[in-house]
């Protein structure tokens, strides 16, 4: 895994974003591709899987439990599907590094499995709360223990006798919805999960897809154990969280026209066009269609003069991921951008707000921390460095800070790109981001 010390990214200001570009795929559909095609009966030939290092955590996991998966190559994946009840018992802990994603929702599925496993992870998801997932699995009849702060490593007990709950989530977490339909699937009787909010559905989707039957109605999915799943072909589209940094990018530089090609734009992920549009950015959705059950599109954004908004709070779990990326458009915006109901950012792979705002703040930005929020004054860009800490998605983020920096910027701890976004640095760079990385040798050299 990476050592998420070892990279620094280097920005000189100026720089325009132009041309057109495909960034990888998506990460939450990438693993699910994985995961309900070890699960499913026949083969399931997947293409743009993302060969990130969450991903890739995934597919190993699945190969240490016995199933044959070949590649990835040029994003394509073959996974010769072993049935719900085919999996072995893996010789070691199933280490899945960055990835809060295949941490909960594998100890759904692990809880319905007869042998016993262990998940563990890299330092920042081994300080992620996963009560929200055990607590609902235990209800449901598993046995998984957890340190005695609710924080991995997660030990699971096999031949649990799984029983279908009925059961409403106290937080809209696409994550805790999956893990709970996936140990739906070993369950006794009828599993139902309804959300405070919606979240992204592509479990809901992916299941329907493989020929298994999934009810939904009101913000509730129901789903009945013991079914079959079919394996067959997964096209991924690009990930909407990757091309939102070309999103913010373009919108807050000038004399930027970007085209981005063949993006997933699933409505439970869109939030992110919503409140660049509501902020004045000009983004135009271009070639809409639906691939493999997931509707997909060309975006189209150029430059644009942006204003702060307080933010609708339903947007917020449609953005989850992006709002690093936000921030960044915000502190570029005139005016004051205020977000609240948005504490979930806080229990990410860091604490996005606190990190955010120390960050901004360095850059000659104003932003101030609330419990659950941040807001953020409309300023301009100094130089400087910035500690990511080793999260991806804020590396990236103040990546694109640099196309309006008056002095260049430095990121520390930026290995973790690589979770979701390999490539990022040779992309931007030819997209036109005056970005270097700096690996750890030529920073002890004092390059
Ligand atoms: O289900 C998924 O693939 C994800 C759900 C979200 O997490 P939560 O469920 O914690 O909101 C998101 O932040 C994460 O990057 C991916
Ligand atoms: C929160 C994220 O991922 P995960 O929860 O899978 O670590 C993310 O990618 O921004």
């Amino acid at each position: 895994m990476t050592d998420p010390q070892d990279v620094t990214l280097r920005v000189e200001p100026g720089g325009r974003l132009q041309g057109c570009c495909r960034v990888p795929g998506d990460k939450s559909i990438s693993h699910r591709a994985i995961m309900l095609g070890a699960l499913a009966e026949g083969d399931t030939r997947i293409t743009g899987f993302l060969e990130g290092e969450d991903c890739l955590a995934t597919l190993k996991a699945f190969r240490a439990m016995g199933v044959e998966i070949k590649g990835p190559e040029h994003g394509e994946v073959h996974v010769s599907g072993v049935g719900l009840h085919g999996l072995k018992a893996p010789q070691r802990p199933l280490d899945v590094g960055n990835s809060g994603t295949s941490m909960r929702l594998m100890a759904g599925l692990l809880s319905g499995q007869a042998f016993d496993s262990i998940l563990t992870g890299d330092a920042s998801l081994t300080r992620r709360p996963m009560r929200r997932v055990t607590e609902p699995l235990a209800r449901m009849g598993a046995r998984i223990r957890t340190s005695d702060e609710g924080t991995p490593p997660l030990h699971i007990q096999g031949r649990a006798s799984l029983q279908g709950v009925d059961y409403r989530m106290p937080i809209a977490s696409a994550q805790v919805k999956s893990s709970l339909l996936l140990a739906g699937l070993y369950a006794q009787g009828q599993t139902c999960v309804t959300e405070p909010a919606p979240t992204r559905d592509h479990t809901e989707r992916m299941l329907s897809g493989f020929g298994y039957r999934v009810q939904r109605h009101d913000g509730c999915v129901c789903l009945r154990g013991e079914g079959r799943l079919q394996g067959g072909a997964i096209d991924v589209p690009a990930d909407i969280s990757s091309a939102a940094f070309f999103l913010v990018g373009a919108s807050i530089a000038a004399d930027c026209q970007l085209r981005l090609e063949h993006v997933g734009m699933n409505p439970t992920r869109t939030g992110i066009i919503d409140i660049l549009r509501l902020m004045g950015a000009h983004i135009q959705v271009e070639n809409p269609r639906e691939v493999g059950g997931e509707p997909v599109a060309d975006l189209r954004v150029q430059s644009a003069p942006l204003r702060g908004v307080r933010i609708p709070p339903e947007l917020v779990p449609l953005a989850i991921d992006e709002f690093p990326a936000l921030f960044v458009a915000a502190a570029c915006a005139q005016g004051e951008t205020v977000l609240t109901d948005a504490e979930e950012l806080r229990v990410k792979e860091s604490d996005r707000i606190q990190v955010m705002a120390e960050g901004l703040n360095t850059l000659g930005i104003q932003a101030r921390p609330t419990p659950d929020g941040i807001v953020i004054e409309g300023g301009s860009f100094t130089g400087g460095t910035v500690n990511s800490h080793g999260d991806h998605r804020v590396a990236m983020s103040f990546a694109m800070a640099g196309l309006r920096a008056q002095a260049p910027i430095r990121i520390l701890h930026c290995a973790n790109v690589n979770t979701s976004f390999p490539g990022f640095v040779d992309l931007a760079a030819r997209m036109g981001l005056h970005i270097q990385q700096q690996d750890i040798q030529q920073q002890e050299g004092g390059a």
